[in-house]
């Protein structure tokens, strides 16, 4: 996903599209411009990673790309359709037949099992899931020993990988990840890592991920770098060494400009975040 996304990927090989995606919260004095006017492709077939202080607009941007929330200004298209305007009818249909989420909050349903709920939005549009693909999504998870159980019995990694699961089940072509390794330990958010790059090397998915970990952004084929709601800066095949060290330059211009908030903590960068 870049501004210059479409010299990378010829006009169709889009998975998602935004042109002047505008998102404002509130109005008058205490409105808050989460995006402000951006425009992005996400190329079909590779893995984006988006990075930038906290409250840049990185969970914004993939919520609006994914049809979750609605914009102020501009328009969005999934693959060839522009869902800004889509009844929300369609827009649920849409979702649930091409995009998979993981989300912070894994939005588990509280009365089911781990199985079920990895299932269930498989089981609400009437498809049956190929076995083959959940076993494997189940084993490399290491979900095996705790399908029976309910969220309010599983640890929140474990709740972070059945929701991880859940989002990998029905192989949707468009994965949409908000800090999918964020409360799993090293080794567990290594193997998510592992199965979103298989994901998108090996079955053509479609990946995208909020991270403040460069280390997990070294696992994409490219970072986008927001701030203040707008794409500031792009890099194609990151490593680990240079997001970070661009973070920095992010956080040394942020402090060279007089009139920004350039505490660190809001920066995005704070120790735990780069030391990863
Ligand atoms: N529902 C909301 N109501 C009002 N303001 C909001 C709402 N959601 C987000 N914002 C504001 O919009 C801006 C962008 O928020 P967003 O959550 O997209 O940032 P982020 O980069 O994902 O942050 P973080 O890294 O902390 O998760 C922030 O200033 C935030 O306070």
């Amino acid at each position: 996903m870049s501004t210059t996304a479409a010299q990378h990927a010829p006009y169709g090989a889009v998975a998602a599209r935004a042109r002047g995606l505008t998102k404002a919260y509130g109005s008058g004095e205490t409105a808050v411009m989460a995006l402000d006017s951006v425009d992005v492709d996400v190329a079909r077939g590779r893995f984006t990673a988006v990075m930038g202080p906290s409250g840049s607009g990185k969970s914004t941007l993939m919520h609006c790309l994914a049809g979750l929330d609605t914009v102020s200004a501009g328009q969005v298209w999934l693959g060839d359709t522009e869902i800004t305007g889509l009844r929300e009818r369609e827009l649920t249909r849409l979702r649930r037949d091409r995009v998979g989420f993981m989300f912070q909050s894994f939005n588990l349903i509280p009365t089911l099992t781990a199985a079920e709920n990895i299932t269930l939005p498989m089981d609400i549009a009437g498809r049956r899931p190929d076995e083959r693909w959940l076993e494997q999504v189940i084993d490399t998870l290491g979900l095996r020993d705790r399908l029976k159980h309910r969220p309010a019995q599983l640890s929140g990694g474990q709740q972070q990988r059945v929701a991880c699961a859940r989002a990998l089940a029905s192989r949707p072509e468009l994965i949409f990840a908000d800090e999918p390794t964020g409360n799993l330990d090293s080794r567990a958010g290594l193997e998510v890592l592992a199965i979103l790059r298989g994901a998108v090397d090996d079955l053509g998915q479609t990946v995208v991920m909020v991270t403040h970990d460069p280390g997990a952004a070294a696992h994409s084929d490219l970072v986008v770098f927001l701030a203040d709601g707008r794409i500031v800066d792009a890099m194609e095949r990151p490593t680990a060494e240079n997001v970070l060290e661009r973070m920095h330059l992010f956080t040394r211009s942020a402090r060279q400009t007089p009139g920004r908030d350039v505490a660190r903590g809001r920066l995005g960068v704070d120790d735990t975040a780069v030391e990863d």
